[in-house]
This record gives structure tokens, C-alpha cells and sequence, in this order.
């Protein structure tokens, strides 16, 4: 924490962002100011179709119990980390580099910080489908201007980012209102009653959970980098509960409403996707409808790519513009290819390889020391434990994919890298004191 008095005062510039510092405690913020990054984030239209896929699936009460059970699982989870960057204020990729090794980190910092580029692929590509699917618009053309939109937005820098991230919340909030208004007034029946509709294809109780942690677990397992700027632990866990469960249950639940009430005109591929609804009641809510797809989408995809490209700058030690040039071309190459149409696979691989890196972080930092099992070499280059428990979880969580889908894949990996990394370091403990005895 001594790093800013250590700094002279034309240098400090250099360091505002704190990449390979913990934040000083006279640069934390408030937890208004720190709430505000995280609430809004999870409003993606993107959580409006998986909210609308699950009540379609399960019926809207056990849809609703899906959507809560993920969403409090995602609390202890998002939580735990937070608490951690709280109070250390530490960065994702510096607090990996304490369980996995100063070297080590290289690997799960790298593979989070393509996995947003990966998300902001998927999510530009939306733009252009959901255009082409509602409005008619050319679907490659569109995902390649929204693309190269949404580049220049990251470009302008983080001011951009908060203030278009500051309209975003609230205007899916109010649209989604206007939506569900929409399919109460046309008709809608009493959302409780509904039972669902798909049938044979309807995804299990566990498949539910496991869609609202995946989507949201990359970011997620990154909290560090926003709530680091939290005052303390309680702080940093209140700033991140603004995201889970409240505002990501806010935007699953309006998809969720959305499909129950039958606004949706084609829930099996669009869930609770509500810009058909706006559309087809014509007048100044089409053009609305589109400024949101751009506002909304543009918003989650600018804050992806500003991620990338911040934790590849750190690892490469090249400029962020540049990459967010290099990387945003990568993205939008991937958009127009129609990336899209493989989002079910893509959050499969999420939800199984995720989980057990966060699992490893908490339970190295925050629970093992306070059973006297902490590692023994906080500098070591590499530590294979973490590895291996990293592993071993992705291994559980992929047979519970094959083998019994009623369970939460991403659940069981989190448990299981749990296990195995609590298990080896009792094993090592009782080999230390064997041989010390
Ligand atoms: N849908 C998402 C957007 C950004 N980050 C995520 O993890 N998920």
C-alpha cells in the first residue's frame, strides 16, 4: 500500500489504473460507485433470451427457482471473490498469481481475457441476428457495423463506457416494463399458470442453473477487476450482491415474464427476447427498439472488449488501443461468420471450465488459511496444486455434462476443484508434520 507515496507525483498518472498494484486505500471508492459498474452490467438482452429459455423450459415457478438458485449460487461465488479484492485490492490477474504461481497465472489470466473477446463476438453477432430476425436488416452487415461501432466506443476510453453503461441499465429496465405491459395488454393469461412448452426438448433443473452461472461466470470469476476499488470486504460483497442476484435477476426474470405471458413469438430460439413485442407495436417504439439493441448490446460489448484488451496488454505488455483494434477485428470477423448460432455450445464450454478457477482462488485465500492450510511458497513460479484442482474440476463438471444432465455441470466442477486442491493440501500438511516430527 506504501506504492503512491513511494511514486513521485508527475508519475502518478501512470499507475491511476493500478494494473500491478494493489489499489491504495486512499484511492478505494464508494459502494454507490463501485454498485454502479457491477448492477448494470448484467442487463444484457442477452439475459432477457436465456430468462425467457429457462421459463420455457421449466414453467415460470420452477423457472423462477432456477433463476434464483443460479443467481445465489453466483453470490457466494462473485462474493467470495470480491470479499477477497476488497481487501486486498488486488486485480484478477495479481491474485491469481498467488494460487497459481507468479508464471502460473499467465494461463487463467490469458484464458478469461480471450474468453471476453469470445463474448463480445457472440454478442455483436447478436446484434446483427436479432436485427435481420425482427426488422429484416441484412444480418452479416449489420453485425459488421454494429461491430465496428462498438470498437470505436471502446476506443474513446473508459468515460465512454460508463456513460453509455449508465443509460443501459436503465432503459432495459424500462423497456422491458414497456414489454411486459405489452403482452399483458395483448392478452396475455396469468404468468404463474404457465407450465412451459418444450416438451421433450425442455433443458433440466440443473441444465437451468448452469445456463445463469455460465453466462455471467466469466466476468464474474474477473469481479477483482471492479470491486478492488471497494473500501473493504463487506463493501466489495455488497457491490457485487447489486449484480447477484439483484440486477441479473431482474433482467432473466423480465425475459422470464416475457415468454409466460406469450410474448414471445418464438420462445424455443429467442426465449424472452422482447424486441419483437416492442416492434410489432409499431410508431416511435420501432426506432426505439433499435437504439436499444445498439445501446444495449454495444454497452456489454465495449466493456468485453475493453477487459480483453486490458488483460492482454498486461500479459503481452503491448498498447490497450492497439489491441482493442487487433482484438475488436478478431471479434467482429468471428460475428460475421455467425458465431451466434454456436452460443450453445460456447456457454456448455464456459460452465464446465470456469467455475473450478474461481473455486481454487477462494478456496487458496480465503478458506484453507483459516485451517492452517495455506501453500507454503507464495512466490513460487508455478503451483501444480491449483493446476491440478483447476483440471480435475473441469474433468467432473464434463462427465456430469455426459452422464447426468439433471445435475448442475458448473456446480459440480466448482465442488470438485473444491475437493481436490482442499485434499492435497491436507495431504501435504500431514506429510510436513510427519517429517518435522
Ligand atoms: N454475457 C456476458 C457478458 C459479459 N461477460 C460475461 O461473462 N457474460
Amino acid at each position: 500500500m506504501s506504492t503512491t507515496t513511494l511514486t513521485p507525483p508527475e508519475k502518478t498518472w501512470e499507475i491511476e489504473e493500478f494494473e500491478n498494484v494493489p489499489v491504495p486505500a486512499d484511492r478505494r471508492r464508494g459502494l454507490g460507485s463501485v454498485s454502479a459498474v457491477w448492477f448494470g452490467f448484467p442487463m444484457v438482452l442477452t439475459c432477457a433470451i436465456f430468462g425467457g429459455l429457462i421459463v420455457y423450459s421449466l414453467g415460470f415457478r420452477l423457472g423462477l427457482l432456477a433463476i434464483a438458485v443460479g443467481n445465489i449460487c453466483m453470490m457466494l461465488y462473485v462474493g467470495a471473490l470480491s470479499v477477497l479484492a476488497g481487501r486486498t485490492g488486488k486485480n484478477f490477474a495479481l491474485s491469481a498469481a498467488e494460487t497459481f504461481g507468479r508464471a502460473g497465472a499467465f494461463i487463467p489470466s490469458a484464458f478469461l481475457a480471450t474468453v471476453v473477446i469470445g463474448w463480445f463476438a457472440f454478442q455483436t453477432g447478436m446484434a446483427g441476428a436479432i436485427l435481420h430476425d425482427t426488422l429484416g436488416w441484412h444480418e452479416q452487415f449489420t453485425a459488421l457495423a454494429a461491430g465496428l461501432g462498438f470498437i470505436a466506443v471502446t476506443l474513446l476510453g473508459i468515460r465512454a463506457l460508463s456513460a453509455i453503461g449508465m443509460i443501459a441499465a436503465p432503459v432495459y429496465i424500462v423497456l422491458g416494463l414497456v414489454a411486459i405491459w405489452l403482452a399483458v395488454a395483448d392478452g396475455g393469461s396469468s404468468p404463474t399458470s404457465y407450465q412451459g412448452q418444450a416438451g421433450a426438448a425442455a433443458m433440466s433443473f440443473g441444465a437451468a442453473v448452469t445456463l445463469v452461472i455460465a453466462s455471467f461466470i466469466d466476468s464474474g470469476t474477473m469481479t477483482a477487476d471492479f470491486t478492488r476499488w471497494s473500501r473493504n470486504g463487506r463493501e466489495a460483497f455488497l457491490a457485487a450482491a447489486s449484480a447477484f442476484p439483484v440486477g441479473n435477476s431482474i433482467a432473466l426474470v423480465i425475459g422470464g415474464l416475457v415468454v409466460a405471458l406469450g410474448g414471445s413469438a418464438d420462445p424455443a430460439t429467442d426465449g424472452g427476447n422482447f424486441l419483437g413485442l416492442l416492434v410489432d407495436h409499431g410508431g416511435l417504439l420501432v426506432p426505439l427498439a433499435v437504439a436499444f439493441v445498439f445501446i444495449n448490446l454495444g454497452s456489454v460489448c465495449a466493456h468485453c472488449l475493453y477487459n480483453g484488451a486490458v488483460g492482454w496488454s498486461q500479459l503481452s505488455g503491448g498498447r490497450m488501443r492497439r489491441l482493442t483494434l487487433v482484438l475488436g477485428a478478431v471479434g467482429v470477423v468471428l460475428a460475421v461468420a455467425g458465431i451466434w448460432s454456436y452460443f450453445e455450445q460456447w456457454l456448455n464450454l464456459l460452465g464446465v471450465i470456469v467455475p473450478p478457477v474461481g473455486a481454487v482462488v477462494i478456496l487458496d485465500q480465503l478458506v484453507l488459511p483459516r485451517f492452517g492450510l495455506g501453500p507454503r511458497d507464495r512466490r513460487a513460479r508455478w503451483h501444480l496444486p491449483a493446476f491440478t484442482a483447476w483440471a480435475g474440476g473441469a474433468v467432473a463438471a464434463l462427465l456430469t455434462h455426459r452422464f447426468a444432465p439433471w445435475l448442475s455441470d458448473a456446480v459440480i466442477g466448482f465442488a470438485a476443484a473444491a475437493l481436490i486442491l482442499t485434499l492435497g493440501a491436507a495431504l501435504t500438511a500431514r506429510r510436513d508434520k510427519e517429517l518435522t516430527a
